[in-house]
């Protein structure tokens, strides 16, 4: 039987700096810069010169010391290539979460890696740039932010979401009894609740490039991840909830209601049409943090 490369995380002080120097570099020095904007599927989903130069800049430099990993980036997806999680060690890569942000010189802008084999995710990376908080785990190991233990379990009543491309008003006001945020950046979102600054973060319609990391540093801080359903979580859905715990997270499921979000890894074609469904009743995102 094939010796199953173990790979580690190690994220020293060291790196951490070498990281930041490295990739987000190039996003903060381009963060008060004017740019050069397109839509993908709707005003909330942009993309710019930086995010596809960000992704190109990490894809090369794991390809050079990992020739037969694959890789999920969410603008090589965008060009055209194929959503497939394989048994392969594979990179899973939002190069700039919070695009929409990082237009409006909104200072929520993250990178998020994360690395599956098998397809389990063995550790998650979320650099929060211009906050320059760099949260991760590694499975089975705790997760951390610039280097101190996280641990989810203070309890608030604090839920994050998203009200972005894919947004529908009916899932927002349902969560109006609850202290509702919104930071434009689902990786970033979701890592509130492993910091326990959140008690939940729920999202339909997000990628998996956008929570594929941020999800195991939440279930190293000893949180919960479930579908918006209540049922077990399905990176490709396109449906999450995550929360302290599974008391909180079943709370949310019950009055969230979802709405039909074709899969991450069905066929492009369908994903299109989707898309322009979607384009047609997305409500462009205020850049706004909501106060409800
Ligand atoms: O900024 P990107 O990587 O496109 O991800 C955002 C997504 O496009 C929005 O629709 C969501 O509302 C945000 O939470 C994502 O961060
Ligand atoms: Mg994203
Ligand atoms: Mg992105």
């Amino acid at each position: 039987m094939s010796r199953r490369r173990l790979y580690r995380l190690s994220v020293t002080s060291q790196t951490h700096t070498l990281f930041v120097a490295h990739e987000t570099s190039v996003i903060l020095s381009a963060f008060q810069q004017q740019k050069e904007v397109r839509l993908k599927s709707s005003p909330a989903d942009l993309v710019t010169e930086t995010d596809q130069q960000v992704e190109k800049m990490l894809i090369s430099a794991i390809r050079r010391k990992y020739p037969q990993h694959r890789f999920i980036g969410e603008e090589s997806v965008a060009a055209g290539e194929a959503v497939e999680l394989t048994d392969s060690p594979t990179w899973i890569i939002d190069p700039i979460d919070g695009t929409v942000n990082f237009v409006h010189r909104f200072p929520f802008v993250a990178v998020s890696i994360a690395f599956t084999v098998n397809k389990q995710t063995e550790f998650g990376i979320v650099y929060s740039c211009v906050e320059d908080k760099l949260f991760h785990a590694q499975r089975g190991r705790g997760a951390y932010l610039n280097g101190k233990p996280l641990c989810s379990d203070i309890h608030r009543c604090v839920v994050v979401t998203e009200i972005g491309a894919e947004s529908r008003s009916i899932t927002c006001c349902v969560l109006l009894c609850y202290s509702v945020r919104a930071l434009g950046t689902a990786a970033v979102d979701m890592c509130q609740v492993a910091t326990g600054g959140a008690d939940a973060y729920y999202h339909i319609g997000m990628h998996c490039w956008d929570i594929a990391a941020s999800t195991i540093i939440v279930l190293e801080a000893g949180g919960v991840v479930m579908d918006t359903d209540g049922s077990e979580f399905d990176m490709m859905s396109r449906k999450v909830i995550a929360a302290s715990s599974s008391a909180v997270a079943n709370g949310i499921a019950q009055v969230v209601q979802a709405f039909p979000c074709r899969r991450d890894n069905e066929a492009a074609s369908k994903r299109k049409c989707d898309t322009q469904s979607e384009r047609a009743v997305a409500q462009p995102t205020a850049c706004v943090l909501h106060e409800l």
